[in-house]
């Protein structure tokens, strides 16, 4: 039988982008979305920083946020709901790390490790990414005993900086949360 979910919730962290349309309105509409799911909860949320294109850098800056949720679903379908919220907010995939209206990666899961085509946790590439660490900086808790307190701020300090990351505005969500097109 699959385990669709587990009778225990579990901490997960999730990274947000979106440089096509209306960048803020989508990521909170992206929040909005996930807490609908009925095992799924956002419990914290980082600033919104605007930030310069990496990778493919021929297009508009991004907006980056980080949230953490309280789940019970595992990290399968976590992720098969992140990608279906992206679906939903017209996400289309063309260019390698190209514009996109959002952008959901699964980054770390509380005592998860998955090494799959359709799943890799902790994501592979948060640790060279100042665009995910500084956001999730902002909520991951200093007594937090994974490691993932240490290993961000780790990450961080080597990195060439935080060029190109600018603090934005604080995340009003769920107090401004977006329309869930209801
Ligand atoms: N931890 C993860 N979070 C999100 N997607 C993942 C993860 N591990 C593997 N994937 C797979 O990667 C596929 C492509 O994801 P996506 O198009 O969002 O990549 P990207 O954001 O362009 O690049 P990157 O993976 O470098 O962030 C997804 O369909 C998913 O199956
Ligand atoms: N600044 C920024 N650059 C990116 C981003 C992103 O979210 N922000 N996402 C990418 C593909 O995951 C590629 N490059």
């Amino acid at each position: 039988m699959i385990a669709h979910s587990t009778s225990e919730s579990s901490e997960a962290y999730i990274a947000l982008g979106a440089n096509l349309g209306n960048r803020e309105q989508t990521l909170l509409e992206a929040l909005t979305l996930l807490n609908e799911h009925p095992h799924i909860s956002v419990l914290r949320c980082s600033a919104l920083y605007e930030t310069e294109p990496v990778g493919y850098v021929d297009q508009p800056a991004f907006l980056n946020m980080a949230a953490t949720v309280s789940t019970s679903l595992t990290p399968e379908l976590l992720l098969a709901e992140l990608l279906s919220v992206e679906n939903q907010l017209g996400r289309v995939r063309d260019i390698r790390w190209g514009p996109r209206t959002v952008d959901l990666d699964l980054l770390w899961m509380h005592g998860e490790t998955r090494d799959t085509e359709l799943l890799q946790l902790p994501h592979p590439r948060m640790g060279e990414r100042a665009f995910v660490l500084v956001p999730l900086s902002d909520i991951v808790p200093q007594d937090e005993a994974s490691g993932l307190h240490t290993f961000v701020h780790a990450s961080l300090s080597v990195l060439d900086g935080k060029d190109g990351i600018q603090r934005w505005k604080t995340c009003n969500w769920p107090t401004e949360s977006g329309h869930s097109g209801s």
